[in-house]
């Protein structure tokens, strides 16, 4: 990774003539669509023009443009070019400005000069300004300046022929903008095109090492808005003209290190390509990875990405907290993918949905012969399978006592004993478990160990249910309905207004997989080619009357103790959802057997219908 930063100005020292000068600031870019003004594109013309007038008319001559950069001067202001001189700014605006002539004589005491904070340090005596107009626009300025008392007669004797002779060079200078500017300009024209919409500083010099083209990127990047008419000094130029590297561009008094590439034509002529420090920022520290798979962009979620990318890369136990279909297993598999054991093994296993007598041998596996009926060769272990990668223990809140002590063990020890074997074996496992139950509360019931807890609970990250995940339902509604029209292979189809209304304020008990299986029920329901409108909506989902009332879920980052208030949604509303839930199970479990398609129809994971069985007393 690269440390210095790619554009930098080294040093930047006060003007050695006699006027202070200021740098020209960035946004005072001349031409609108371009970084370089037309004057300054005839630079050499331009520079011709007034060493010929200063000759013939004995006055020094300084030119600028509409954004008062000096394109040219002779004695005193043929220094500091694609500058903007100090001492006549405010004469030099008026021209501008108002696009009419302005003469001084009275320097000191003329209204003009009297608001100039150079006044006092001010050599000039005299001053004439012709405005340059190219289609009804200031292009700059043409002046002449009196810095004696020989130049202050000579100027104020013949002052109307002087400003006749300047409108007439203004003129032809005028006349011949568009004809000037082919001739100077010493690139293709197609070339300059495409360079200009380059996102990267573009920078083309000629043998003598002078600009002869500067894109507008460059020119920002350097807050260069006149090209200097003076050799730059580039270097180092190494030899690996195409690998980026360190350029360090010296020109005038400034110095800029950028990085970037080179080539050079055989004519001398030098292309520089670099790139800007955000650029080079953004290639350092590479943006924080999407996490594939978790839709949202609500506030909560992009706080728990952030979290996720965070703690990812450690090996330390993680324990995903939210209710039923949140996606916690979602979000566990993004922390595996963004760990260092991306490409090991992922296990899940639902703690829940294993008979207890099972588990013991699906986690720590069993050797050879251990019981009847076990396979002949044995079987390795859950854990075992995970080593090196990451075992995802969802509902750990259902995990047997027994149990519980043994994962203890093994997390501590680093090893398993598989049932029936005599020797341990070694694992490497980072475990994320995931629970929607108050584990305090189980604690505090003897009905899970507390060392246990505090082992798996390094780092919780709690997942908020999908009502409380502002605009997130629009975002996971078109994520679903792109996804199931896919696998169903039909054409997407929108849903109207009032289903996104009913849907906004559908309280989704089950979540995230609730509207997963509701989309996919929608997908194959909607007449093709139709929207999906109200009336296809189950009943359920127009009941709206308790949105907003459930309890929160702590936000991310939070303290290690788990607070979820049980559940006191006490009103009619609940009462109404609660009874069609049952109804809903009692009717699915009549008419189908199998609990796994049971939990996919009514969008719950198995274990949460295994609990509403429970709890509705339907077994
Ligand atoms: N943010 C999300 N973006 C896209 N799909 C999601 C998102 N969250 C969940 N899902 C999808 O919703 C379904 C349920 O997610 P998941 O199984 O991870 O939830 P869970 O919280 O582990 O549920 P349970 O507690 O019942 O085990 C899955 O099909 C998953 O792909």
């Amino acid at each position: 990774m690269r440390k210095e930063t790619p554009v930098i100005k080294l040093r930047e020292e006060p003007g050695d003539n006699d006027v202070n000068e200021q740098r020209a600031p960035l946004a005072a870019f001349s031409d609108e669509t371009d970084s370089i003004s037309t004057l300054m594109k005839i630079q050499k013309t331009v520079q011709h023009f007034a060493a010929l007038l200063a000759n013939v008319l004995h006055l020094e001559v300084e030119i600028v443009d509409n954004a008062l950069h000096r394109i040219a001067g002779t004695g005193p202001y043929s220094q500091r070019l694609g500058q903007i001189p100090a001492s006549n700014t405010l004469l030099l605006s008026e021209v501008i400005d108002r696009q009419r002539e302005v003469v001084i004589f009275d320097s000191q005491r003329n209204s003009l000069c009297l608001a100039c904070t150079q006044r006092e340090s001010c050599k000039e005596r005299g001053f004439v300004g012709v405005p340059v107009i190219y289609k009804q626009r200031c292009l700059g300025v043409i002046s002449l300046v009196a810095i004696n008392n020989d130049q202050l007669h000579h100027l104020r004797t013949h002052t109307t022929m002087f400003i006749e002779y300047i409108r007439h060079i203004s003129t032809l200078l005028a006349a011949n903008i568009t004809e000037l500017q082919q001739k100077e300009s010493r690139i293709d024209p197609f070339l300059a095109f495409i360079a200009q919409q380059t996102e990267q500083g573009v920078i083309i010099f000629d043998a003598q090492r002078r600009i002869i083209f500067i894109n507008k990127f460059a020119s920002q990047q350097l807050n260069i808005s006149v090209i200097p008419p003076y050799p730059a000094v580039i270097s180092p130029l190494l030899e690996k003209k195409s690998e980026e590297q360190d350029i360090t561009l010296s020109l005038n008094d400034h110095c800029w290190r950028l990085y970037g590439r080179w080539q050079e034509s055989d004519n001398g002529v030098l292309l520089v390509l670099f790139r800007s420090l955000q650029q080079i920022n953004d290639l350092r520290e590479p943006k924080t990875p999407e996490i594939k798979n978790l839709t949202g962009d609500s506030r909560a979620m992009r706080k728990l990405k952030a979290l996720i990318n965070r703690i990812a890369p450690s090996p330390s136990s993680v324990m995903i907290i939210g209710e039923s279909g949140t996606g916690k297993e979602v979000v566990a598999h993004a922390i595996h993918r963004l760990s260092p054991r991306y490409n090991k093994a992922f296990v899940a296993i639902n703690c829940a949905a294993i008979p207890e007598n099972l588990l013991e041998s699906e986690l720590f596996g069993y050797a050879k012969g251990a019981f009847t009926g076990a396979a002949p060769g044995g079987k390795k272990g859950l854990i075992q399978l995970a080593s090196g990668g990451t075992l995802f223990l969802d509902e750990i809140g259902d995990m047997p006592l027994t149990l519980q002590a043994r994962l203890l063990r093994a997390i501590e020890s680093r090893e398993v004993m598989p049932v029936g074997a005599s020797q341990p074996v070694q694992v490497d496992i980072r475990i994320i478990s995931a629970t929607h139950q108050n584990l305090q509360e189980k604690i505090s019931q003897g009905l899970f160990r507390e060392d246990l807890y505090y082992r798996l609970n390094v780092v919780p990250l709690y997942l908020p249910p999908l009502r409380k995940r502002e605009n997130d339902l629009v975002l996971l509604l078109d994520h679903f309905l792109v996804l199931h029209a896919e696998r169903v292979g039909r054409p997407v189809t929108g849903v109207s207004p009032e289903v996104l209304r009913l849907l906004s304020a559908y309280p989704w008990p089950g979540n995230v997989r609730e509207l997963s299986n509701l989309v996919e029920y929608l997908v194959n329901i909607v007449p093709e080619g139709e929207i999906i409108d109200s009336s296809l909506l189950p009943p359920v989902y127009h009941l709206r009357a308790y949105h907003g009332d459930t309890p929160d879920a702590p936000e991310n980052p939070s303290p290690t103790s788990i607070t979820f208030p049980a559940a006191s949604i006490e009103n009619d509303a609940v009462s109404n959802l609660k009874t069609v839930e049952k109804t809903l199970i009692e009717e699915a479990l009549q008419r189908v057997h199998n609990k796994k398609q049971i939990a996919d129809e009514l969008g719950i994971g198995v274990a949460t219908l295994y609990r509403k069985i429970k709890k509705y007393g339907l077994t």
